[in-house]
């Protein structure tokens, strides 16, 4: 069989963490282009058990994790009655690490959405695999000790973010090896222009934004992405999450990061160098692109993205962000200054808030209050080790829960 740079034959196994999502069946469908190249070794979802049977059905991976217990035995139950019992279930959190980490597959995604991700993307990183990072809230939580993380292994990370990804690719190839540890200014790189559409609500009146549903939120513009970073492009805290994401994957300061609207979509972010010049990603706004390339690298493969039509395409436009539409953002940036501490307690409020919002407990506007003050709490705490980041999470969770509960209330004085 041939053989891969890291000398794992073909197919290379695979394994999902978050394949019921949407960068999780985008993935399948890349991987079902390519038979001949990936088989999927293992899937994990948290509850959605019928979903997960389909594709167990159809790619026969060796391990399921389903994190709910009854969603797992749901599961079983049913491939039983149809005879795929070889197929191994398991559940809870410590089997996500599991599959993470086995040799039988050496490319891991990781599609997890929020800090949940945290430690079956470390697990898969200590085991030295190629790590396709869609899930930055794992990166942003842990900062520093992911790095070093990787830094201590042999793993190869590789940003599946379309902004990032895209980003990656406009970087010299030499960077590119080793983006976490070397200085851009010392590559001819002068800055990053990071785009954000501005989601759905950029031209609606500010004073109408208190009122928004949660699926006016989620419809995004130009991606079809899960309710919760859908709601995070709407308040712009995904280009702030981003802008840490950025700031760790390429080795950057806060001042080496320039966030610009782009409402279209279609250039997916840009690097420009000292000489003047500037390299842009451009595409169609679909996911398939980075993950195949990801998966890829550094080789190209169809990924079933149509292509980009020049004559029919809507314009570039481009602007600078407003603070006051988009509080979020400058919330994210004023925790990548203050340190790691701000920057966990953002992202654990946050993921709080949105899911009280998705719920309908509180307004779109009240997730940057419930951000602000969280983050505030714990913007002088030290973090350097994994305890450190579990406790401020849990801490910084409590805390928006019941600033939650004050505004529920209506005795959060703000
Ligand atoms: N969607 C996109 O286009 C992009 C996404 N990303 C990032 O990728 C990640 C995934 O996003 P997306 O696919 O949209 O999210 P989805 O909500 O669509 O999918 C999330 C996946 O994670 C699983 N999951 C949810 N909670 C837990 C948990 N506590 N423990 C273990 N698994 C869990 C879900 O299982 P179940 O289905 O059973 O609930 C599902 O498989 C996020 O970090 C997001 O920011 C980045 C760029 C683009
Ligand atoms: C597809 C992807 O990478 C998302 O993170 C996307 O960037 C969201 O769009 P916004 O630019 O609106 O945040
Ligand atoms: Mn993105």
């Amino acid at each position: 069989m041939t053989q891969t740079h890291n000398s794992s034959p073909f197919p290379q196994g695979v394994c999902i963490l978050g394949s019921t999502g949407s960068i999780g069946q985008n993935t399948l469908d890349v991987i079902r282009r390519h038979p001949d190249l990936y088989r999927v070794e293992s899937l994990s979802a948290n509850q959605r058990d019928e979903l997960m049977l389909a594709q167990c059905r159809e790619f026969n991976p060796s391990k399921v994790v389903m994190v709910c217990p009854d969603a797992a035995q749901r599961l079983q139950d049913s491939l039983a009655q149809e005879q795929l019992s070889h197929i191994q279930v398991f559940s809870g959190d410590l089997a996500l690490q599991t599959i993470a980490g086995e040799k039988t597959a050496p490319i891991v995604m990781a599609a997890i959405v929020g800090a949940s991700g945290l430690l079956p993307t470390l697990a898969a990183i200590n085991a030295d695999k190629r790590v396709l990072l869609a899930n930055k809230e794992a990166l942003v939580c842990s900062g520093q000790i992911f790095i070093d993380a990787l830094q201590a292994s042999n793993a190869q990370l590789l940003p599946i973010d379309s902004e990032h990804n895209a980003i990656f690719q406009c970087l010299p190839e030499n960077f590119q090896a080793n983006s976490t540890a070397l200085n851009i200014h010392e590559h001819g790189v002068k800055k990053i222009l990071l785009t954000g559409s501005g989601g759905p609500f950029r031209t609606l009146p500010l004073e109408q934004l208190a009122e928004v549903t949660p699926d006016q939120a989620c419809a995004h513009p130009n991606w079809d992405m899960g309710r919760k970073i859908s709601v995070d492009s709407a308040t712009m805290m995904n280009k702030g999450l981003e802008f840490i994401e950025a700031k760790w994957l390429f080795n950057l300061d806060v001042s080496d990061i320039q966030v610009v609207l782009h409402p279209q979509s279609t250039i997916h972010s840009m690097v420009q160098y000292q000489d003047g010049s500037v390299l842009a990603q451009l595409g169609n706004p679909d996911m398939r692109t980075p993950i195949a390339h990801a998966l890829a690298y550094p080789q190209r493969i169809d990924a079933g993205v149509a292509d980009f039509d020049f004559f029919n395409c809507k314009s570039f436009d481009f602007g600078a962000p407003d603070g006051q539409r988009y509080p979020n953002l400058l919330l994210a940036i004023e925790a990548c200054k203050l340190g790691q501490g701000a920057c966990t307690a953002l992202n654990a409020a946050n993921e709080v808030a949105v899911a009280a919002f998705l719920d309908k407990q509180i307004k779109f506007t009240d997730i940057a209050i419930v951000n602000d003050k969280v983050m505030q709490h714990f913007a002088s705490i030290r973090i350097t080790t994994l305890d450190d980041v579990n406790q401020v999470n849990q801490d910084a969770r409590q805390l928006a829960l019941s600033h939650i509960a004050c505004m529920v209330e209506g005795t959060l004085h703000v």
